[in-house]
């Protein structure tokens, strides 16, 4: 628990719904310790001015208690307040043995502060640790509930994936991550979302969509969502899917099965399982499959779902995208410049050649504005990776995917998650992800610390380019080309580089703040894709010609 001071309110816990000195009082005492102290609070590095409890909604608990979902805002010296949610329950001491879950059995990160309130001691809690506000929420789901209160509504959303179940005992999912995930039953899995946006959810459209209008099963199905409905504007708190019963993720499952080929690295074999292939093939064709889902082309002039209607490569998304990543490009500097000393020799090397590749980069993208691409755009994954695809068996016990967590880039706007894009952006998430699995296997194992780094690197390459190969080969056999998603050869090429070239750079950003140890990996994306610009810059007659040529130099030393 963050502070050791009790909170102390004559207010009692179910009054409090009404007295706004009560919120405020908390808004200003306990709660920015602990919010600090939350995975989920994103704003811990930022210079804060202060928290304050937008609105209080009153979820009705089975035993005549309540709890409450806080909307709790939080600001900055610099730039725009951020809406978090927040569930509170209070376990008064007197109550404590009548509940149907033990306040020991609360982990610290739960535990907000003691408290006294209208002359009774207990603890204030994050409620997600109530078993009584776990079951209310998945009630409300299941009964379609509306909840009136004093700011509009509490909806809650039945979907098709939810069967009529008895009560099914929930428990919370100990993963720290930027949402909060529970479990019913090993049956469904709740994720309530912390940070908030006046907007529907991405996932929520993503998952209901696929679910409801297609017949891609390799994600879990939609369980319901949970609403705050302010006049026209719709909030998403939470969205349920059916659980799925996994091993690990694919990041886990790469992991493990680059240990082998890591153990014959150092007796010079070079030596990759036949299942790896049928893995990443598999995996190409179910991304394959869920784009085939997602691409609804329009049909008599009508769209099936105008939210998920094909798009072409209007100049607005042109504009759109350039500007979003000479955007992208100035940040990525400026922390690289301010953060360049701390980088070691190597890492350093590679930042150079990313720092004089600035110009012909921003000519690439530019030229993004005039080519010519007849290829479609639609809704997509948007923050596609290994880590989002968990490895589970099918009904026949073999092997599959299940594509998880369609919440978009966690750095964009809602409104610009849904922005469509080729899907050939999410193909450059998972390619990218691969180059990730075996650099960080190669380059962080004691078992090739004693390696030539020049040698490590061509093994490293020769693993990622034949992966990489067989994905692109299974993903586009899924299609048949020419397909409107992938008009011709030289769009592919032209939209993979652009987006791999973003992802890397975006990554970049990711590794500096998180993972200094790291940066090499995006460093080493980067200026793959550099090489390949610089092919096509010499082949392509049409292409600019005015560009400096790369200090090639530096890229023979990796
Ligand atoms: N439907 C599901 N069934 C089982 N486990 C799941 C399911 N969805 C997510 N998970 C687990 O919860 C973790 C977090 O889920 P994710 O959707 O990635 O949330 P976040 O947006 O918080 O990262 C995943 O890595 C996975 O282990
Ligand atoms: O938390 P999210 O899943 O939304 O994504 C963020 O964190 C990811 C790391 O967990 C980060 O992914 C990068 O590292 C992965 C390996 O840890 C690698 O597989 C990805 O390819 C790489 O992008 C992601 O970028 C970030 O948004």
């Amino acid at each position: 628990m963050p502070t050791d001071q009790p909170f102390v309110s004559s207010v009692t816990w179910s009054d409090a719904i009404n007295n706004s000195g009560f919120w405020s009082s908390l808004a200003q005492t306990v709660l920015p310790p602990y919010v600090n102290t939350c995975r989920w609070f994103a704003g811990k590095a930022r210079p804060q001015t202060g928290f304050a409890i937008q609105t209080v909604h009153v979820v009705p608990l089975s035993d005549g208690d309540v709890a409450y979902l806080l909307i709790l805002e939080a600001s900055y010296a610099n730039g725009l307040p951020e809406q978090y949610l927040l569930p509170l329950s209070f376990v008064s001491d007197r109550a404590s043995r009548t509940l149907p879950f033990r306040l020991a059995d609360v982990p610290e990160k739960g535990r907000i502060g003691d408290a006294t309130l209208g002359g009774r001691v207990g603890t204030l809690i994050d409620a997600i640790y109530d078993e009584r506000f776990r079951q209310a929420l998945f009630g409300g789901i299941q009964q379609n509930q509306t909840i009136a209160q004093a700011n509009g509504q509490l909806t809650f959303h039945r979907g098709n994936g939810l069967d009529n179940d008895d009560r099914l005992h929930s428990q919370v999912l100990p993963v720290d991550s930027s949402n909060s995930a529970m479990t019913f039953g090993d049956k469904y899995f709740l994720k309530l979302y912390r940070k908030l946006f006046s907007e529907t959810n991405p996932e929520v459209d993503m998952v209901a969509f696929l679910t409801d209008e297609s017949s891609f099963d390799n994600i879990p199905a939609f369980g319901g969502s949970i609403v705050w409905k302010q006049g026209s504007t719709d909030v998403t708190l939470g969205m349920m899917q059916r659980m799925v019963s996994n091993d690990r993720d694919s990041w886990a499952q790469t992991g493990d099965y680059l240990n082998d080929f890591l153990y014959a690295v150092p007796q010079r074999i070079f030596s990759i399982r036949e299942d790896v292939f049928e893995k990443v093939e598999l995996l190409a064709r179910r991304t394959g499959e869920m784009h085939c889902a997602l691409y609804k082309p329009i049909r008599d002039g009508i769209p099936s779902n105008p939210d998920f209607a094909p798009e072409s490569f209007t100049p607005e998304y042109r504009d759109f995208l350039i500007q979003r990543f000479e955007d992208l490009l100035e940040r990525r500097y400026t922390l690289l410049i301010d953060n360049y000393t701390k980088l070691d020799p190597q890492a350093q090397r590679l930042a150079w050649v990313f720092m004089e590749a600035r110009e012909m980069i921003e000519t690439f993208i530019a030229d993004f504005r005039t080519r010519s691409i007849d290829s479609m755009r639609i809704r997509i994954h948007g923050d596609y990776h290994l880590g989002q695809v968990l490895a589970v068996k099918n009904e026949n016990n073999e092997d599959d995917f299940i594509i998880i967590d369609f919440e978009g880039e966690p750095e964009s706007s809602i409104s610009e998650r849904k922005i469509k894009h080729s899907p050939l952006k999410d193909v450059a998430g998972m390619i990218r992800s691969y180059h990730y699995a075996v650099s960080a296997k190669l380059f962080n194992s004691a078992e090739t610390e004693e390696l030539d780094p020049d040698h490590l690197q061509r093994v490293s390459d020769r693993w990622f380019y034949l992966i990489r190969d067989t994905f692109l080969n299974a993903y586009f056999d899924v299609f048949g080309t020419p397909h409107p998603l992938f008009r011709n050869n030289n769009e592919t090429n032209f939209l993979l580089l652009i987006y791999l070239l973003e992802k890397a750079v975006y990554e970049l950003g990711y590794e500096i703040s998180y993972r200094p140890s790291w940066v090499k990996i995006p460093l080493k994306g980067i200026i793959d894709v550099i090489r390949e610009i610089e092919k096509i810059r010499l082949s392509d007659s049409d292409g600019p010609s005015d560009v400096p040529m790369l200090q090639t130099g530096l890229l023979q030393k990796n």
